[in-house]
C-alpha cells in the first residue's frame, strides 16, 4: 500500500524518535513518502528574520537545528551548507519582497527534511522543482496536473524501495520558491498523496486526532473517530489548527482519506473521509477587535451574537479577550445535550 505520512513541527521537535521509528515500521510493508514541517517555532523566527534582517535571529535558528541534529546523532554538514545559503540570501536581490520572504521561509522545512532524510536513510526532494504553483507568493495554489507529471521521479524512487522526504510548505513558480500559506505542509501532504496515488495521507501531530474542540483550550473535549470532509473543511475555515483548510478542500475534491494520529505512541484517532460520527466541532479565530467561534453539527443556545449560519454550522461573535472562555462555555452547553445521546448510541451498540 502507498501512503504519505506528514509530521508537524511539534512532532519533529518533541517526538522525533517516535516519528523515525514510525516511518521505519510503515516502510516494512508499504511504500512511504514523508512530508515534514519546520521545527515548531522556526517559521515564526524566519518571518522575523525576513522583517528585521537581524543576523542574531539567523544564529538562533541555526543553533536550534545544530543542537537538534546533534541530539539525534545526525551530521551537521548539510545544515551548515543550508545556513550559508540562507545567510547569503539576506543580501541577495530578489524581484520583490514577497519573493524574498518565501525564499527565506522555505529554509525551516529544508533543514527539517535534510535531518529527517539522514535519520531514515531517505532521499531529500527539492519541492520547487516538482510542486508547481501559481505566483501568489505567501499563499500559493498548486497546479495538480503539472505537479502530477513532475512527481514521476518520486514514484520511481518509491518503486525502487526508497523513501522520499519532501519538505512541506514549499512550491515553485517560474524558478522562484513559493510558500503554500501557514500550515501549508498539510497541503503538501495531500498534493503528494494525489500524485503518488496514496491510499491515505497520515497527518501526525501532538494529539491523536480531531477533537470536539481544541483539547488545549477545552479539557473535556472528546476525540472524534469519523469526520466528514465537509465538517473538517468548515472547522478548519473557522480556525481549527489541526489541519490547513486548503489541504482539506483538495483532499475532498480528490477523495483522499486523511488519517490523523499522535506521533508519540503511534495513536491513530480520526479518519476524515465521506463518513461522519455526527459529533460537534467548535473552532475559533481571533480578529482585530473580536473573536469568531464557529460550531459544526450543533446549534447551541448561548448569549452571543449569531453572525452567520449554514446547513450544519453556526458562527458567533464574542469579545476578543473572552474567546477561549466562550469556546469552553459553548462546548459545555453542547456536550450537556450531546452526551446523553452518545450514551444511548453506545448502549444500543453493546
Ligand atoms: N478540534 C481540534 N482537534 C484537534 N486539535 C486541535 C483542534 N483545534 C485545535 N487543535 C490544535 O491543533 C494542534 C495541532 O496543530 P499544530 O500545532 O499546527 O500541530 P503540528 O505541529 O502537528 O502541525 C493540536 O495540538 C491542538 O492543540
Ligand atoms: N512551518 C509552516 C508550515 C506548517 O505546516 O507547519 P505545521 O505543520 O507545524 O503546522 C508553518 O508554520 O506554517
Amino acid at each position: 500500500m502507498r501512503v504519505v505520512v506528514k509530521f508537524g513541527g511539534s512532532s519533529l521537535r518533541y517526538d522525533f524518535y517516535d516519528a523515525v521509528q514510525f516511518v521505519k515500521m510503515l516502510e516494512d510493508e508499504n511504500e512511504v513518502a514523508v512530508v515534514v514541517s519546520a521545527l515548531k517555532g522556526v517559521t515564526d523566527k524566519l518571518e522575523l528574520l525576513y522583517k528585521t534582517g537581524d543576523k542574531k535571529i539567523l544564529g538562533d535558528i541555526l543553533l536550534d537545528y545544530i543542537n537538534f541534529a546533534k541530539k539525534h546523532g545526525i551530521s551537521i554538514d548539510a545544515i551548515k551548507l543550508l545556513a550559508e545559503e540562507l545567510s547569503s540570501a539576506l543580501s541577495l536581490n530578489f524581484p520583490n519582497d514577497k519573493v524574498k520572504r518565501d525564499f527565506l521561509l522555505s529554509f525551516g522545512e529544508l533543514f527539517s527534511a535534510s535531518i529527517f532524510a539522514q535519520a531514515i536513510d531517505g532521499v531529500l526532494i527539492e519541492p520547487w522543482d516538482i510542486i508547481v504553483t501559481d505566483g501568489n507568493f505567501g499563499n500559493a495554489e498548486v497546479d495538480i496536473t503539472k505537479t502530477r507529471n513532475l512527481f514521476a521521479c518520486v514514484r520511481d524512487l518509491m518503486e525502487d524501495g526508497k523513501v522520499p522526504v519532501i519538505p512541506g510548505f514549499i512550491g515553485g513558480f517560474r524558478g522562484f520558491r513559493t510558500t503554500l500559506g501557514r500550515g501549508g505542509s498539510d497541503y503538501t501532504a495531500v498534493v503528494a498523496g494525489i500524485c503518488i496515488k496514496a491510499k491515505a495521507v497520515l497527518i501526525m501531530s501532538d494529539v491523536e486526532g480531531i477533537y470536539t474542540a481544541d483539547p488545549k483550550v477545552v479539557r473535556e473535549a472528546k476525540p472524534i473517530p469519523f469526520v466528514s470532509y465537509d465538517e473538517a473543511l468548515i472547522a478548519s475555515k473557522f480556525g481549527m489548527r489541526a489541519i490547513q483548510w486548503k489541504a482539506v478542500k483538495l483532499a475532498s475534491e480528490n477523495e483522499v482519506p486523511l488519517l490523523f494520529g499522535k506521533t508519540k505512541g503511534w495513536w491513530m484517532g480520526t479518519l476524515v473521509s465521506k463518513e461522519s460520527s455526527g459529533m460537534p466541532i467548535i473552532a475559533y479565530r481571533l480578529r482585530d477587535t473580536h473573536g469568531i467561534v464557529g460550531v459544526v453539527n450543533a446549534y447551541p443556545r448561548v448569549p452571543y451574537e449569531r453572525i452567520s449560519e449554514g446547513e450544519n454550522w453556526v458562527a458567533f461573535k464574542v469579545p476578543k479577550d473572552e474567546t477561549e472562555k466562550a469556546v469552553r462555555e459553548i462546548h459545555r452547553e453542547i456536550m450537556e445535550k450531546y452526551l446523553p445521546f452518545t450514551k444511548v448510541i453506545s448502549v444500543i451498540g453493546t
